[in-house]
């Protein structure tokens, strides 16, 4: 086998992925960080939530809000609900899995806040769980999903935000899940400072 080529292989495929994606995320992403900056300057707060690589995508959005991305600023508020094993474990042992992200965001949510879900198929129970909870409480919905959206995409709203990528492997999705997080990050801080 040549590791390499296949290295290589990534490399290409990764940056093909991304860049098929630009017409059709460059305009939904600017209404998302519009949203999310909106939401955080009349006080909400942002959601964020995911399985696997999306719940460490929901982990790094969240750290930088509340620390930092390029710029110094006022810490945003953002909770990444995939990191309290004492919740997760109760919440899951207690009453499934698929209610893990959805008790947290009827104990935490409130109108005016932000859902960030996360699922590369779009079909993740608990993510899906998760946005009923959010619009069950008046908060928008960015979903970062792939695969055609799945279920997520079937059930967000009009006032929700479907970033989707057009791609049908997990590795090749979350890869632009991070760059999208990190457009989101720019935008809210370029937004916030008034940067040209
Ligand atoms: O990172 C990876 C695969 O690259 C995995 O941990 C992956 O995130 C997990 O299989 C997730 O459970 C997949 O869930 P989803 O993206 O379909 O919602
Ligand atoms: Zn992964």
């Amino acid at each position: 086998m040549d590791l390499i080529a296949r290295v290589a292989q990534h490399f290409e495929d990764s940056a093909q992925t991304k860049l098929n994606a630009v017409d059709a995320l460059s305009a939904p992403i600017a209404a998302a960080i519009e949203t999310l900056t909106g939401a955080l300057l009349e006080g909400g707060k942002i959601l964020a939530c995911g399985n696997g690589g999306s719940a460490a995508d929901a982990q790094h959005f969240a750290a930088e809000l509340v620390g930092r991305f390029e710029a110094e600023r006022q810490e945003l508020a953002a909770i990444a609900l995939s990191t309290d094993s004492s919740i997760l474990t109760a919440v899951g042992n207690d009453y499934g899995f698929a209610h893990i992200f959805a008790k947290q965001v009827r104990a935490l949510g409130h109108a005016g806040d932000v859902l960030l879900a996360i699922s590369t198929s779009g079909n993740s129970g608990n993510v899906i769980e998760a946005i009923k909870a959010a619009h069950e409480h008046d908060m928008r919905v960015i979903a970062l999903t792939g695969k055609g959206g799945g279920e997520i995409g079937e059930l967000l709203s009009d006032a929700d935000i479907n970033l989707c990528v057009p791609a049908d492997r997990t590795a090749r999705i979350q890869e632009t899940h991070l760059l999208i997080i990190h457009c989101l990050c720019d935008g809210i801080d370029a937004l916030l400072l008034g940067v040209e």
